[in-house]
């Protein structure tokens, strides 16, 4: 049978124009092979949401703790049943989703949350030439430091990618502790 056909059936994209560099100043790191248009889906990455105590108990002093995002969970209110409340946990991203670096003015991925369906979609904000790096915003609040200030590249006289906020992705990557 044709798995396409189950209701519940996803599907996974992976733009074939990546490639991944290993020793550039921040690591790793995600790069355009070939032109790429704007609105491309680069990676639709399954995630894997943590309960706190996990989080608290064993992620946090792993190397794991760099990698996590945040991730609103609705919780029922056990005593009204009828209160949803929403709780940040942290979650795995499996996928491109885990490697794509910070850039604070130069990102040029936006991604976007399924919560039902636990899923991250990560398209382009603009057309990329090959060569570039492909980067995502982790907040204001990061844990090292951000070689793109320390080099000039992330400066306000750059040009901004910014014009592509607002385009509907959830452009504002919370790698904890940003919570
Ligand atoms: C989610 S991982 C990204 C992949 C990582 N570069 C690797 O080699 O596995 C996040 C880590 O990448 C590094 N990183 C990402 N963006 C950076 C930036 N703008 N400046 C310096 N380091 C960065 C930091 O070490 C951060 O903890």
């Amino acid at each position: 049978m044709d798995p396409r056909l189950h209701d519940d059936c996803i599907t996974l994209i992976r733009s074939p124009d990546l490639v991944l560099i290993s020793n550039t100043p921040k690591g790793r790191g995600v790069f355009a092979a070939r032109d790429i248009p704007g609105s491309t889906v680069l990676d639709v990455c399954p995630v894997l949401v943590l309960s706190a105590e996990e989080n608290e108990d064993h992620i946090k002093k792993t190397s794991l703790y760099h990698y996590t995002y945040n991730w609103p969970l609705p919780v029922t209110d056990c005593n009204n049943r009828n209160t949803i409340t929403i709780e940040t946990r942290q979650a795995v991203i499996f996928g491109l989703g885990s490697l794509f670096n910070h850039s604070s003015r130069h990102q040029n991925v936006g991604w976007q949350r399924d919560l039902d369906q636990l899923l991250i979609t990560y398209r382009t904000l603009r057309d990329i030439k090959a060569g570039e790096e492909l980067c995502i915003s982790y907040g204001d609040r990061l844990t090292f430091d951000d070689v793109g200030t320390a080099s000039g590249d992330d400066d306000s006289s750059g040009a901004s990618d910014r014009s592509a906020d607002g385009n509907g992705l959830d452009n504002l990557a919370r790698i904890q502790p940003d919570l």
